[in-house]
């Protein structure tokens, strides 16, 4: 039997005693990609941010590649194969592009040179302090720093919000790469659903901290009538 790479069962997760999700199931296959939909508030960021560890955990359980890891603290998940890309982004002010890409990489595939092949951008600017950046690269860069951890799984928070309409389209074009060809697992959060289902395999809505729909992400986009339904404010 082929075992999932991601595993959540019967999850309940918030903050302090604030349940905010209520016993979400999920499951992601190693080299499959899922959009994260859902209105806002509905608890996409909190389910991301509990895959990663930073939320209070109340009951079921996180496997992740054979291991579980719901009572891991974040920075023990990271080691077993979790790219984490919050909404902060969280760039090093004060170190160059370059060196916030080899501060935290870890061996394996993705290397500088590779990392750099995917955002050219940030070969241009590999001297200029975190600081110093566009919204758009920061993006690229807190993205080319996650992969250069040499994850099993990419968990990205909203990577094209408030980002111009042709740094959307280039960051797509690299998301579209990294999970098409290159194959790399990944939960991307997203607001724009016609954006982002073009690119993933499954597609996973969450209302009011309950899955709402799980299937394919190509079934959502031929039904626009039930894409628009389950986002809309109801
Ligand atoms: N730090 C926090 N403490 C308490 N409650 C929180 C905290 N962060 C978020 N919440 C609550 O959790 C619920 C889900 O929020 P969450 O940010 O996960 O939603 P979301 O789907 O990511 O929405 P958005 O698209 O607005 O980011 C909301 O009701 C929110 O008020």
């Amino acid at each position: 039997m082929m075992t999932a790479l991601l595993h959540i069962e019967k999850l309940v997760a918030g903050y302090g005693e604030a349940r905010v999700l209520s016993h979400i199931d999920l499951t992601v296959e190693a080299g499959r990609s899922l959009a994260l939909l859902g209105r806002n508030g509905a608890g996409k960021t909190t389910l991301v941010d509990t895959i990663a560890g930073v939320t209070t955990h109340h009951a079921g359980a996180i496997h992740f590649d054979g291991c579980d890891i719901a009572r891991l603290r974040p920075e023990q998940r990271a080691p077993h194969g979790i790219g984490w890309v919050p909404q902060e982004r969280n760039i090093f002010p004060s170190l160059t592009v370059e060196e916030n890409l080899t501060a935290t990489a870890r061996p394996g595939p993705w290397s500088l040179e590779r990392a750099y092949q995917m955002f050219p951008r940030l070969k241009e600017r590999r001297r200029n302090m975190g600081n110093q950046l566009s919204g758009g690269e920061q993006q690229m860069l807190a993205v080319a720093r996650a992969l250069m951890l040499n994850p099993k799984l990419l968990l990205l928070d909203e990577p094209l919000e408030g980002l111009a309409p042709i740094i959307v389209d280039e960051l797509l074009a690299a998301l579209r790469r990294i999970v098409r060809d290159e194959g790399m697992s990944a939960i991307i959060i997203e607001q724009k659903a016609r954006k982002i289902l073009p690119l993933t395999d499954e597609a996973v809505v969450l209302d009011r901290g309950a899955v709402s729909y799980q299937g394919t992400s190509q079934a959502l986009l031929d039904d626009p009538e039930r894409l628009e339904g389950l986002l809309s404010v109801s």
